[in-house]
């Protein structure tokens, strides 16, 4: 049994050498340190309008301090108009028992699924059933974020990241709740990216690029219960988040774990009125390695709720198509051509984008064009 167990970790930490490598110029990266908890980061001081800039600076050094080790915290006492509760009405409005029907749901689906839907990044995907994988998901981007007015070489034929969003026609407080949050959400990752910046000794603007038409998505997320027959442990695959940064709700079930540098798998159930928060790749990209994007991934709990299993909502903060960041040592990606890459390894989208020879081509060419 204890043999068993090794081996299982010795397999991780070399998926986790084989799956950074391929997506960014270099590599600094350092792996998390052997926490056994996650932190928890107050955010008090952003609701208070006599807040003074050394408690600002306070924050800014320990949420440095938490990305510099964790990567991942929890963030309490939110600059949000939605509770919990909220949130995941929003799922159960859509997934849940009496939320949207199959046909509803395949109405808003990317046309990777069904032909002739016209959405191609936004919108429904269907339950994604790999040997590590149970979810089903609903995304949309920014409400304001511009649609681009030719088809980017980037995009190429096939996806338009800026396209609008899709919503249901018989749920119209979804569009508006969810549009609300979306932009709830870009405010606050927005704030806490001035504090980033501060802690890196750059000007609170430093990274104001990003929000020119910002390609942050909200996903819903359903994981239905794990049928008797599927003896499946985990839920969601092991993984690090492609960009900036990542503020998830998770519901009360459980399951979301982070892995530290042990090679252990530390669990993050959910902790009363927070969020999650992480670093993605392009962000320890940036800070040039100072922040981590952390390994984590979901395991199947057994006492999920039969008629609603588990719903989260992960917020992605992404800069635009276009923006060129920039990290501390030099290195440059354009935003599309990172997230093109990305999808090649995204279980909804690997089909569509095999034929996609050199990313990397024809990301220079939309970046010289622009
Ligand atoms: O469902 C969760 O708790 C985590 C989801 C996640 O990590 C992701 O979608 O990137
Ligand atoms: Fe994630």
């Amino acid at each position: 049994m204890a043999h068993k167990h090794k081996v299982r970790k010795k397999n991780v930490k070399q998926e986790s050498a084989k799956r950074v490598v391929p997506y960014l110029p270099s590599t600094p990266y350092k792996m998390s340190t052997s926490f056994s908890a996650l932190p928890i980061v107050s955010l008090s001081v952003l609701s208070s309008p006599t807040a003074k800039d050394e408690a600002l600076l306070a924050l800014s050094s320990r949420l440095d301090e938490v990305f510099a080790t964790t990567g991942f915290a929890y963030l309490t006492d939110l600059p949000l108009t939605f509770s919990h509760d909220d949130v995941f009405e929003l799922c159960a409005n859509f997934f849940g028992p009496s939320g949207l029907s199959e046909s509803e749901k395949m109405k808003l689906a990317k046309n990777t699924f069904v032909a002739e839907n016209k959405n191609t990044y936004r919108g429904y995907f269907p339950p994604q059933l790999g040997a590590d994988n149970l979810k089903e998901g609903f995304e949309i981007g920014s409400p304001t974020t511009r649609a681009a007015t030719t088809l980017s070489p980037l995009t190429g034929r096939k996806f338009n990241l800026t396209e609008p969003n899709v919503f249901p026609v018989t749920r119209p407080l979804l569009r508006s709740h969810c549009e609300t949050l979306h932009s709830e959400l870009q405010s606050l990752a927005t704030r806490i990216l001035t504090l980033l910046a501060v802690a890196l000794g750059k000007p609170p603007s430093f990274f104001d690029n990003y929000l020119t038409d910002s390609l942050s998505t909200l996903r819903l997320l359903h994981y239905p219960p794990v049928p008797t027959i599927r003896t499946q442990k985990l839920i969601c695959t092991p993984h690090t988040d492609s960009g900036i940064l990542t503020l998830l709700h998770q519901d009360k079930t459980g399951g979301l774990e982070v892995l530290n540098s042990k090679g252990d798998w530390i669990a993050a159930p959910y902790v009363p009125g927070s969020v999650v928060v992480n670093i993605g790749d392009l962000m320890a990209m940036v800070s040039g390695g100072r922040w981590v994007a952390t390994y984590h991934r979901v395991r199947a709990v057994k006492h999920q709720d039969p008629a609603t299993g588990r719903y989260s909502v992960p917020f992605f903060f992404e800069p635009g198509l276009h923006c060129v960041v920039k990290g501390v040592e030099g290195e440059e990606v354009v935003y599309g051509e990172h997230v093109l890459k990305k999808m090649k390894g995204w279980v909804e989208f690997q089909e569509a984008l095999k034929d996609i020879p050199d990313i990397k081509t024809i990301g220079r060419q939309a970046m010289e064009a622009h």
